[in-house]
């Protein structure tokens, strides 16, 4: 019933204990706190939230429209649906290093496991488009190691992701990776790999886990588990994919109701009302009540003019 009973140090410390090489932990993408609850329920190793979603969410580009409290609210929501980490995507870090700092004890109080930072310009583009830019790396240092000062739980942990890939090629992003991880990062995003091999450079390159960003119709081909497993890969994000799915989904229904008059064609395809109230846990809602609500109407003695209370 509610929320996780798991305290957010207790998620951080699993997320610690699972990230090791070559695990290929996979966090698929919560776009609401209710999505939250059916990756847990198919026992998925953890949460991830997009950015690309939030700011979408809201009808937005994802551009680094969306602020820190906009983000951490929304995030904290679906991070206390479940007992799994949640990792959130910090964008730039929502402006300088000491924004940063704030940006880090924001996400840790709202009970995120990490999140990412990235070496982007503002205003920011989705890594997997053309025409991104990236700051200098004395700058991007700047920002990890205000994020690495800042934390509270030393197991907060704090990635690091570079787009310098499409903008000067894998050398400059090993390079970066490295950078980073002496500045404090606790992992390495390396955005928009080409191919497994440029994973396993990085991995091999580091070390500190590193993820792979398996979103669709992006740049890197969608690799399953086993290969980017077996390049060292230790965390795979599906970030945009339930969105996606969901949507097209909404798209389908529309579609249905204005071509045919009723949502008949699509009933078969939608979580049934049994499901949902499963999901939604409400069952325990009523034991609940049942458990607080079992005395007895007392009876009036009208006659005595006392009530048998
Ligand atoms: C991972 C990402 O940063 C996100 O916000 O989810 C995006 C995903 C996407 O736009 O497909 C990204 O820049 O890769
Ligand atoms: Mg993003």
């Amino acid at each position: 019933m509610l929320y996780s009973t798991k305290t957010p140090a207790a998620k951080r410390l699993a997320l610690r204990e699972m990230l090791t090489p070559g695990a290929a932990r996979q966090f698929p993408g919560a776009f609401n706190p209710l999505s939250a609850k059916l990756i847990s329920e198919k026992q998925f190793d953890g949460i991830y939230i997009s950015g690309a979603v939030l700011a979408n969410d809201l009808g937005l580009p994802d551009i680094g429209l969306t602020s820190l409290t906009e983000v951490a609210t929304r995030a904290g929501q679906i991070a206390r649906m479940s007992d799994l980490p949640a990792i959130v995507d910090a964008d730039t870090g929502f402006g300088e290093p000491m924004n940063v700092a704030r940006t880090i004890q924001e996400l840790e109080y709202a009970g995120l496991a990490g999140c990412h930072i990235e070496d982007q310009f503002n205003p920011k583009r989705c890594g997997h488009l053309d025409g991104k830019n990236v700051v200098d790396t004395d700058t991007m240092l700047k920002r990890i190691a205000a994020a690495a000062d800042a934390r509270i739980d030393q197991n907060f942990l704090i990635m690091a992701r570079t787009d310098i890939r499409a903008v000067e090629g894998l050398e400059s992003a090993i390079d970066r990776a490295k950078a980073m991880v002496d500045a404090g990062a606790d992992a390495i995003f390396p955005e928009a790999m080409k191919n497994v091999a440029e994973f396993e450079a990085v991995c091999n390159a580091v070390d500190v886990p590193v993820l792979a960003n398996m979103t669709e119709f992006g740049k890197s081909e969608l690799f399953n588990r086993q290969q980017l497993a077996d390049a060292g890969v230790a965390l795979i994000i599906y970030p945009v994919t339930l969105l996606r799915s969901a949507m097209g989904a909404a798209e389908r229904v529309l579609d249905a109701i204005s071509e045919d008059g009723t949502q008949q064609r699509e009933v078969d395809n939608m979580l049934t009302r049994s499901r949902l109230y499963e999901l939604v846990d409400y069952e325990a809602y009523n034991r609940f009540d049942t458990g607080i609500f079992n005395f007895q109407v007392p009876t009036l003695d009208i006659d005595s003019n006392s009530a048998n209370l």
